[in-house]
């Protein structure tokens, strides 16, 4: 049973093994964002958990998923209610601010728990008053100390190292300024079978104070041009581009690099194949269309002969994990990587050219959300739009990295990859946009990509 820091004498609340709190606890979650199972029927069980004193970190078992779930019992509903039981409300303790400040305490050493590590390089300000992100996020972020530092509460949580905390910890550590450096992480342990195993839970890092979000920066004006208003200079792709490099030459000094070996080449060719046999079982109602060219596909794969460099790379790299600081740079956020991807794979070695396609795919997302919402508009517009910012892009990063190669098999398979993956994200988390990687893969596997023909 819980007691509010407020409030420190034991309450009537229901402990948290009472079913009615666990059924609370499973009606929420689906209306968050942040669930990564919506529409599936799954139980949930309390797996184990963290007594913060006046909050506590529930691990909660649903299906092969583990979810961290922090929670607080109190008098008054809050920002974000979960549910009334017996005269209290249990509340999400990330949009509670005596709750965060217990987070930070754990991470920065001041609040010891069992079960759980602080890990600071910094010394974070007081929670004080917090915001929590409302933005498409997988995870849940909290911006506290006055807007010096957001706290990443890892909703799905893994045995082993969290590259968010990991790589980002190292490119702080190597003076990376394409990052914001990474201030305390927290990691616990539970029993897991006869072992016992440790899995991050938390990543404070610096807040990037007046960051525009590059995501919106790029849409709006993939809008603009399809609204056919004078849209202005489109956000600079060429300067993101060099800022992509620069993390890569970071990451690669930080971390190192090898070179790919025959067997490196056939894991990732087995791997790619995996991925894609995954993607069409899980995704079946969407691509079972194309069944034949998928087929053909695969097959193309083994013309895969040479992998070159491979290093430590970002993972997940999108327009949504990109910030232009009020200096103008862009930032790259969320090395957490895929978060449809186990974390054991994560960290492994792969070539750079895995972030370049995501930021690729990204500038086609952009243009098939605006045409979404402006069903009217020119296609062929649209296209025009995006093959601009994909040249600019790979201008700026071939200027501080050296030319890609777009006729390169790996490039074709990791884009093929990335769209595929992005179908089943969509199809898990957000149905109504399906169609935009849907059409992606409809393409890549249907007719290569190729530039629009030039204007005279
Ligand atoms: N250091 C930061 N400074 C400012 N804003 C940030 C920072 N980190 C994250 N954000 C904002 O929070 C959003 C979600 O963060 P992200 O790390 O990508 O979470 P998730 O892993 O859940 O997708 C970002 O798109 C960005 O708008
Ligand atoms: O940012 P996350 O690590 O949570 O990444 C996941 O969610 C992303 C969406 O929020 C998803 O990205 C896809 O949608 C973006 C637009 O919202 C687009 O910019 C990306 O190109 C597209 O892949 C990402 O794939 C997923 O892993």
């Amino acid at each position: 049973m819980m007691a509010t820091m407020s409030d420190p004498t034991p309450t009537d609340a229901p402990s948290l093994t009472d079913a009615s709190v666990l059924t609370a606890i499973a009606a929420w979650m689906p209306t968050t964002r942040w669930y990564p199972l919506k529409g599936q029927e799954v139980d949930i069980a309390l797996e184990t958990s963290y007594d913060l004193g006046d909050a506590e970190i529930l691990l909660l078992r649903a299906g092969d998923t583990l979810l961290q779930v922090p929670v607080a019992w109190r008098d008054e509903p809050g920002s974000s209610p979960i549910a009334q039981l017996d005269g209290r409300w249990l509340v999400d303790a990330c949009s509670d601010a005596d709750a965060v400040q217990a987070l930070l305490d754990v991470a920065t050493g001041r609040r010891s728990v069992n079960g759980l590590d602080g890990d600071a390089t910094a010394d974070p300000a007081p929670a004080g008053e917090i915001r929590v992100i409302t933005g498409e996020q997988s995870n849940t972020s909290i911006i506290g100390g006055d807007g010096t530092w957001i706290a990443k509460v890892f909703r799905v949580v893994s045995p082993g190292d969290n590259p968010d905390v990991v790589v980002t910890g190292a490119l702080t550590r190597a003076g990376c300024d394409r990052i914001p450096h990474l201030l305390a992480s927290v990691t616990a342990g539970w029993p897991a079978g006869d072992a016992f195993v440790t899995g991050h839970l938390l990543a404070v890092s610096e807040f990037v104070a007046g960051g525009q979000d590059a995501w919106e920066l790029f849409r709006q004006h993939a809008l603009a041009t399809l609204r056919g208003e004078q849209p202005g200079d489109a956000p600079d792709a060429r300067a993101l581009g060099e800022a992509v490099a620069t993390v890569h030459r970071d990451l690669a000094a930080a971390m190192g690099t090898a070179s790919a070996s025959e067997a490196d080449t056939l894991r990732f060719i087995t791997g790619l194949e995996q991925r894609m046999a995954w993607a069409r079982q899980e995704a079946a109602g969407v691509l079972g269309e194309l069944h034949d060219e998928l087929q053909a596909a695969a097959d193309r794969l083994r013309e895969v002969r040479r992998l070159g460099e491979l290093q430590q790379i970002h993972g997940d790299l999108h327009l949504g994990q990109v910030l232009r600081g009020a200096n103008g740079g862009w930032v790259l956020l969320d090395f957490e990587g895929e978060p449809l991807r186990p974390m054991h794979e994560r960290m492994v070695r792969e070539p750079r050219l895995r972030d370049v396609v995501g930021m690729l795919r990204s500038f086609d997302y952009a243009a098939g959300s605006a045409l979404q919402e402006l069903p009217d508009a020119d296609g062929a517009a649209a296209g025009d739009w995006v093959w601009q910012r994909r040249a600019e892009f790979l201008a700026g990063y071939a200027e501080a990295a050296g030319p890609v190669d777009e006729s390169d098999p790996v490039f074709t398979a990791l884009l093929l990859d990335k769209a595929l993956y992005e179908v089943v994200y969509e199809v898990r988390n957000r149905p109504s946009w399906v169609a935009v990687p849907l059409e992606a893969v409809r393409a890549l596997v249907t007719a290569p990509p190729s530039p629009p023909p030039l204007v005279e």
